[in-house]
């Protein structure tokens, strides 16, 4: 049993404390406790002054939030930034990223481009993000290693993949490492279906009777564009979505990834099986994909949350940036300039990102016994000032630059923008590397 007269192993105190959960309170004068790793403590600074602790930290000018948790992206693809711009969906990925993957994706890319995306995302005040990647073993490693929360999305095509020769022996690797990381303390193994297009009646089956016995997570791209839909209904008769739902996937489990297609019928399924929809708005407007209708959806109930999707279609990690993008392009899709404001922006990235990823009771908010899983951002530079209210100006007026100090469990792994787990000068020089063999100036 925690003794709540122990003392703190550290103690936070900024000038404001947004705890995202109750919805839209600034606390100011407020002080943040922890210890072993969890929220120990938040109230009036006088008196968390009061409280021993081993570390005592004032930091002004900044306001500390919940971590923001990127629920969509694939993160190894940070190697194949760049490398296919300003196309189409099918074109980017049949043509150029799908030919490229099978030529230069294994075990050593994962790790290096996996270790890359959690150092830009760490830097960019992410706590906790979702893969869905090749060489999910690896990419557990390198969460492991470096101190950050993740969910790991097996990932399941008809076809042969990178580290998988049908999608038998993929279910049979996730069912593994389901098993082997089942009570770690910051990785979820779930199940990631690539798309309705990819993957056939048979083994979205499979994965549902699996998912099922395990209690796990299943995350898929779905209605990415209009062509995915118009071709589902020209050679199966039904939109995807009904699909999954009349295959039994939908649920409080299930995860839609993009989701830019949303009739009526779409949008009762939503709401009546509890599924949460993760929009990533750089991708589909990089890509051309179409608008997903945040405003839509949250007024109807469905639990919202926000991600940046890979490297190569983005072409950045960088979730505040995509809440901002996020909260502009709600207003210009709903015809409102009152869709999606500040407050419910960081919510997006925050509580809702933990929910949907079947985390809510362990992070996503700033409450008493929740994993210390925390950001502090600067807002002290002429940028943010003057500062009537400081989430309007987190979310319109300030950068991923401005984030000073990360924890995830209560580990500092960024302390005054340095990263504390990774050399980074290494891994800007190792993604060079990759980078000069696969544009083919290889030494
Ligand atoms: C099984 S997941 C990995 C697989 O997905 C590809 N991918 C990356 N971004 C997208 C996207 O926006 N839509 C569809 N597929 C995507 C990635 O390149 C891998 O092949
Ligand atoms: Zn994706």
């Amino acid at each position: 049993m925690p003794n709540p007269a122990a003392a703190l192993d550290l103690l936070l105190l900024p000038t404001w404390l947004v705890p995202v959960e109750p919805a839209g309170v600034v606390l100011k004068e407020h002080g943040l406790g922890i210890r072993d790793g969890r929220i120990a403590f938040i109230g009036p600074r006088s008196e968390a002054l009061k409280l021993k602790a081993s570390e005592v930290r004032e930091l002004p000018g900044m306001l500390l939030s919940p971590g923001l948790i990127n629920a969509h992206g694939h993160a190894a693809m940070t190697l194949f930034r760049g490398l296919a711009d300003d196309l189409p969906l099918m074109t980017w990925l049949e043509q150029h990223i799908w030919p490229a993957e099978a030529k230069w994706v294994d075990e050593a890319f994962v790790r290096d481009g996996t270790d890359l995306a959690i150092a830009e995302q760490i830097k960019g005040g992410i706590t906790c993000f979702s893969d869905m990647y090749f060489f999910p073993k690896v990419a557990s490693e390198r969460v492991h290693n470096s101190g950050i929360r993740a969910q790991i999305a097996i990932p399941i095509l008809d076809f042969p993949i990178p580290g998988a020769s049908d999608a038998d022996e993929a279910i049979r690797q996730g069912v593994e490492l389901f098993s082997d990381l089942k009570h770690h303390p910051r990785i979820k193994i779930t199940f990631g279906p690539h798309a309705p297009y990819t993957v056939g009646d048979e083994n979205l089956e499979k994965i549902r009777v699996i998912a099922e016995e395990l209690d796990a997570a299943i995350h898929m791209h779905v209605h990415e564009t209009a062509f995915e839909v118009q071709q589902s209904i020209e050679q199966r008769g039904e939109r995807p979505l009904a699909r999954l739902g009349r295959l039994g996937l939908l649920g409080p489990r299930f995860q839609a990834v993009h989701m830019t297609q949303i009739s009526d019928d779409d949008l009762a399924l939503l709401v009546e099986s509890n599924t949460s929809v993760i929009h990533c708005p750089e991708s589909n407007l990089k890509l051309a994909s179409g608008f997903c209708p945040v405003e839509r959806l949250w007024q109807a109930g469905v639990n919202v949350a926000v991600g940046t999707d890979g490297a190569a279609s983005n072409n950045d990690l960088d979730l505040l940036g995509e809440t901002r993008t996020a909260a502009l392009l709600a207003k210009a899709v709903a015809g409102s300039a009152t869709a999606l404001d500040a407050h419910r922006a960081l919510r997006m990235a925050t509580l809702n990102g933990a929910r949907a990823l079947g985390l809510e009771a362990e992070v996503g908010s700033l409450e008493v016994g929740k994993a210390a899983d925390l950001v502090a951002f600067d807002l002290s530079g002429l940028a943010q000032q003057p500062i009537y209210d400081p989430v309007s100006q987190l979310i319109y007026a300030t950068g991923r630059d401005c984030v000073k100090h990360l924890w995830v469990a209560g580990k500092q792994l960024l302390d005054d923008r340095r990263l504390t787990r990774f050399d980074e000068q290494q891994l800007c020089a190792t993604a060079t590397a990759w980078g000069r063999r696969i544009s083919g100036h290889a030494e």
